[in-house]
């Protein structure tokens, strides 16, 4: 059973009976008819006529109406009630960018917006726009630990809710044990910041809104956002309706609010929204065709994120934000799924960004020239209208984000809804693992990776969940039993998230130049003071005791300090003027509190001191770059340019007669001896090229002697061949046993007995082929020799090659028959001859 609390505080549970609104049908008011404006839900508590908060445009529906005209972007209708009131600029055709300055020029470019016309103070906001005065008391403590402020709001329900409220501090949930899967379970206690039921929204938003809305009016960075299962509440406690205004609206109240309360500073107030649909971010102030064509993209590192084209709104006035509120709403995604006939297809971003400065003078505004502007010129501030730092008055800036997250979902039975509820399903996972790891490393002192790249919704709120911005987050639920498992899905990712550990600081842009102005004064002051001590010096000597005396040497060394350490200050902060567009500058040097005793100052020094010898580097690498810099700044007068360039003709003329005396006075010898080198080394090559040539002769002419060789003994080998098979034939006839047996003698030598002649032929043939060299000899020729030297060779094999026939004798010494010497004509032959008649004898 549950719990509800009796108590009075609207804070906790009251048990109303819960009717759900049904949705309204797109209503057109004669107004919207009248002016052509685009039929759409409506903001009802804003806008008034309509009933509910979140339009009812399906992504289909949506899309067919984007291609209708539409005046939506068109000026807020401002009907100032005061003449001083800053009008909200005319909503330009084309827009802005993120607050970060990024060099891509959207089609929606503002910067011609003047922020100095646009900038709101006490005197200029309404009564209308104002909420009720700001409980001081309540806020007392906002910001004070640097923890998420946790806070869970229970949907009412008609049927009994499976959730027990205890009234403790902190403010504790836990499940009906009845409900508990196993009676012997002990349901989990989650405690938490503050835990809300009931339909009424203001004590929502003062308890988990206000202060972060103060904290970011007073330059922290500050994020809400609304989490749980769809048709939780979510949109409901964001947006409200038009009888419960939701956080949005009752924070843009406050703003104005605290800007009336705050007479001492101006504001400048520009309003961006877009949504996360199927992880692609579309700029909800975008001309639609603009923001289909063009998502939004989150560029930048670590925690310096980017959203480009962004359009920013300035607005002055509270039906400014209404205007820029609905025409937002009226792009979102909704459709009607299985719980939630209007649920949130996206995860939307209301983002206000806050910059203030003291108010001025009226000496330093745009009558009197502040040093850095031309009077009555302004030209457009880079990337959308800043506020900039004027006459020694710092800017301050922080963004107030109000996030409505879509619900976490089961499956559907609609297959468009299923794929839109896998990406929600998705980016809410990764929030959780990146809430998960930043806890654990801020419980363990660790530095685990966060995948924060993930998803676009955790990259987008890399910088504020990785400590820079104060967080509130506000968990919505449904008590019924039905919803159990998701209830405690979500209050256990509201306890992990109450242990991220923040660290938000403010960001403010000094103007240095009339910091250095303030220093140079007080350098005078000292100076002064320094000098009259001096003066007094003597005769306070005569006066004072030996510690006393002391003592005034102290404070004048301490006076002597002060001087120098605000010297070097001016040094630095000429340097961080240089740098100005550089994120990594310097710490500030506002930190120094001009009011410290001499020895708290003493100590300033000494840290100063640390700090400016680690600037030195970077002074020194800074006078480097200014050193390789170009003489002349790009826009330097032509005057100026022209007598650089005469400057530097003149060099390049001198710098050629130095290297034409040069030529001139080395130039004779080094080429003489250039010449000789040359000369040496062509004789050179030529001696080489010659014995090349000659080696290559000798190798001809050896290659051809070989040829010949070979030749001849071919020759000569036919020719034993042929005598042999004649010898052989003469023996078988018996022919030699007929011829006369004459007296050997050395002209008739023995004649052969028959069959002898050619084993006598042969015989002879062996020896002599015996005594012959199987090669023909060659002596070595030396390397040094010409190769046309050739040796003492023995007599060829040519030469001698008839003669070695004519021995083919059957005697000793006398050729049996006579035989042809070389020359002889073959007709001659001996063996053609004996063949002849041979071939011719009877046989
Ligand atoms: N505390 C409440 N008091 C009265 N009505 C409520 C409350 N919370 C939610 N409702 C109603 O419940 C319905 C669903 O709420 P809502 O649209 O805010 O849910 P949601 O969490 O934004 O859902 P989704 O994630 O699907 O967009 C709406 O009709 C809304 O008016």
């Amino acid at each position: 059973m549950a719990t509800s609390s009796s108590n009075s505080t609207s804070r906790l549970a009251r048990p109303i009976p819960f009717t759900p609104k049904r949705p309204h049908s797109i209503s057109i008011s004669e107004d919207h008819t009248s002016t052509g404006r685009l039929p759409r839900a409506t903001t009802p508590s804003l806008l008034g006529s309509a009933k509910k908060f979140k339009a009812a445009l399906s992504t289909e529906s949506r899309s067919r109406l984007t291609t209708k005209p539409r005046s939506g972007l068109s000026s807020v209708p401002g009907s100032p009630t005061k003449d001083v009131r800053p009008k909200t600029p005319t909503t330009p055709k084309r827009g802005t960018e993120s607050p970060i300055p990024f060099p891509h020029v959207s089609e929606m470019d503002v910067s011609r917006v003047d922020p100095e016309e646009a900038v709101v103070d006490f005197q200029t906001v309404e009564d209308g726009d104002v909420s009720a005065e700001i409980d001081e008391a309540a806020l007392a403590d906002y910001g004070k630990e640097d923890k998420v402020l946790v806070s869970i709001r229970i949907r009412p329900t008609n049927a009994v809710s499976a959730w027990q409220i205890a009234d403790t501090t902190p403010k504790s949930i836990k499940l009906d044990p009845q409900y508990c899967k196993t009676s012997t379970t002990t349901p989990q206690d989650f405690r938490f910041d503050e835990i809300l039921t009931g339909s009424e929204n203001k004590p929502v938003y003062n308890a988990v809104a206000r202060s972060h809305v103060c904290a970011a009016m007073d330059g922290f960075n500050a994020v809400i956002f609304a989490y749980g299962q769809t048709a939780s509440g979510k949109t409901f406690t964001l947006s409200g309706d038009e009888d419960q205004p939701g956080i949005i609206p009752r924070a843009m109240k406050d703003v104005f609010a605290c800007i009336r309360r705050t007479p001492s500073r101006e504001y400048l107030l520009r309003c961006s929204y877009l949504e996360i649909y199927n992880e692609t971010i579309h700029d909800l102030l975008a001309p639609p065709s603009s923001s289909v064509s063009q998502p939004v993209q989150i560029q930048g590192t670590g925690n310096n994120v980017i959203l480009t084209p962004l359009r920013e709104e300035v607005v002055t006035s509270l039906k400014a934000v209404r205007e820029v509120l609905h025409r937002g709403e009226g792009n979102r995604r909704t459709a009607s799924t299985d719980w939630n006939e209007r649920s949130s297809r996206s995860h939307s971003v209301f983002r206000v960004v806050i910059e203030s400065r003291e108010r001025g003078s009226g000496a330093d505004e745009g009558t009197v020239p502040s040093g850095r502007t031309t009077p009555g010129f302004r030209p457009p501030t880079p990337g959308g209208p800043r506020l900039q730092a004027r006459g020694g008055r710092s800017v301050q800036t922080s963004v107030l984000s109000l996030i409505d997250l879509a619900g976490s979902e089961k499956a559907t039975s609609d297959k468009e809804r299923t794929r839109e509820g896998k990406y929600i399903n998705t980016s809410l996972l990764t929030l959780g693992s990146v809430i998960g790891t930043l806890a654990d490393n801020a419980a363990r002192n660790k530095h685990d990776h966060v995948p924060f790249r993930n998803s676009k919704l955790t990259r987008m709120l890399q910088p504020s969940l990785a400590g820079n911005a104060r967080i509130s987050v506000i968990c919505t639920i449904n008590p019924d039993a039905g919803a159990t498992a998701e209830t405690t899905s979500t209050l256990l990712f509201a306890q992990r998230i109450k242990k991220v550990q923040l660290n938000a600081t403010k960001k403010e842009v000094v103007d240095t130049e009339a910091l250095l102005e303030r220093y140079r004064k007080e350098i005078d002051d000292l100076r002064k003071r320094l000098a009259e001590k001096e003066a007094e010096a003597p005769a306070l000597k005569r006066r004072l005791s030996a510690r006393e005396q002391l003592d005034e040497s102290r404070a004048m060394n301490d006076l002597n300090s002060r001087i120098r350490q605000l010297t070097k200050l001016i040094l630095t902060s000429q340097t961080v003027d240089e740098n100005k567009d550089n994120e990594s500058r310097p710490a500030s040097p506002t930190k120094v509190d001009f009011d410290m005793s001499p020895y708290q100052l003493q100590q300033e020094l000494l840290s100063a001191r640390r700090q400016i010898d680690t600037q030195a580097t970077q002074i020194l690498s800074l006078e480097a770059a200014l050193l390789a810099r170009p003489q002349l700044p790009p826009d330097a007068p032509d005057s100026d340019k022209d007598r650089l360039l005469n400057e530097q003709t003149k060099t390049i003329r001198e710098l050629e007669i130095v290297v034409r005396g040069y030529e001139d006075n080395l130039g004779e010898p080094l080429r003489a001896v250039r010449e000789d080198v040359e000369r040496e080394w062509v004789e050179k090559l030529q001696r080489e090229k010659r014995k090349r040539e000659e080696k290559e002769a000798w190798a001809d002419e050896l290659v051809r002697q070989l040829e010949k060789e070979r030749r001849a003994r071919l020759k000569l080998e036919e020719e034993r061949q042929a005598l042999a098979a004649f010898v052989r034939k003469f023996d078988a006839l018996g022919l030699s046993a007929g011829l006369p047996m004459a007296v050997p003698s050395k002209l008739n030598p023995p004649m052969p007995k028959p069959g002898g002649a050619a084993a006598v032929f042969a015989q002879r043939q062996r020896s002599r082929l015996q005594s012959m060299d199987p090669e023909p000899t060659m002596s070595p020729v030396a390397e040094t020799d010409s190769p046309m030297r050739l040796p003492a060779v023995e007599p060829s094999l040519l030469e001698e090659e008839w003669d070695a026939v004519e021995d083919v004798s059957f005697g000793d010494d006398k050729p049996f028959f006579p035989i042809p010497t070389k020359g002889r004509k073959a007709s001659h032959s001996p063996t053609r001859g004996v063949l002849g008649a041979k071939e011719n004898m009877p046989v």
